[in-house]
């Protein structure tokens, strides 16, 4: 039996941090191994990977990668996997053919039933030019997704983003006035920006919100051409990170307890306490 207890709202999360290569299938193979691992010793109730976690994190690689939703080899995959498993699994993100030749860049969500529950498209994409330290622009070959993608699972609505989608704070407070608990985003955060600013991200998104906040990144491999920061974490409506993985290959297990996210509601009121009559920066859903 899977752990989701409704009456005490505990969910269980493993959040795979999984090393990756240029070898497609043996990414594919790595992840669905870690996935039943995950299962046996801890019986989740919903798993998580990392971006582009079939392929390596690069421009030129996504079109040579990409694949069709869900007819492709890695789609077949998770849906087999997350039913036999019995399990949910947010599937980090994958290079995705779309219509008229586009490439985005792309998370699958799968119920324990194996069917494709919602895709969500990067909406924001990670165009940065850091002198002395990280270049990077996937607009050279990905174009953006322009929805929203919010879950529902055990009554417990769950919104999801892709990496630099953490770095809108309009896009998290969407989901929160949507109703959402909790926030996943699958992420790859790297050596320039990820001490600086990946927890803080983090712990911003869940304070603002009043909401869990969970990441899951590549490894790090210090020898690929975009050394991912890993320290993937679960953190609460408190802002409290709760776990997190250090840089290698890792597992990372949590216990969310959904009744916190009313809790840090009511104690800190402040989505009552907005001056919505001084500033407009947030479109109201
Ligand atoms: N890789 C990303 O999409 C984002 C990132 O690394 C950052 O915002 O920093």
């Amino acid at each position: 039996m899977n752990k989701m207890s409704k009456a005490c709202n505990i969910m269980r999360l493993a959040l795979l941090q999984l090393k990756g290569s240029k070898d497609k299938l043996a990414n594919l193979e790595n992840a669905c191994k870690k996935i039943q691992e995950a299962v046996e010793k801890h019986q989740p109730r919903l798993i998580t990977l990392p971006e582009c976690f079939n392929s390596p994190y690069g421009t030129k690689y996504f079109r040579e990668y990409a694949e069709c939703i869900p007819s492709g080899t890695t789609s077949q995959r998770l849906s087999q996997l997350a039913k036999e498993c019995n399990v949910y699994i947010v599937g980090g993100s994958i290079p995705e053919f779309g219509e008229n030749d586009k490439i985005y860049n792309t998370c699958t969500i799968w119920s324990p039933e194996g069917k494709l529950i919602a895709k969500h498209r990067k909406m924001h994409l990670f165009d940065i030019d850091v002198k002395g330290g990280m270049r990077f622009k996937e607009s050279e070959t990905l174009t953006a997704g322009n929805e929203f993608t919010i879950i529902e699972i055990d009554d417990h609505k769950i919104g999801i983003g892709i990496c630099y989608d953490i770095r809108f704070e309009e896009m998290a407070r969407v989901y929160r006035n949507a109703g959402c608990e909790m926030i996943i985003y699958p992420a790859a955060f790297n050596m320039t920006t990820g001490p600086l600013h990946w927890e803080l991200l983090q712990r911003s998104r869940a304070n603002d919100n009043q909401l869990y906040v969970v990441t899951t990144s590549p490894a790090r491999d210090e020898t690929a051409e975009y050394v991912a920061y890993g320290h993937s974490m679960v953190v609460n409506p408190w802002a409290k990170i709760i776990q997190s993985a250090k840089e290698g290959e890792e597992t990372v297990i949590a216990d969310v307890d959904f009744s916190m996210v009313e809790q840090a509601r009511q104690q800190i009121p402040i989505s009552y306490q907005r001056r919505l009559d001084l500033y407009e920066t947030v479109k109201k859903c």
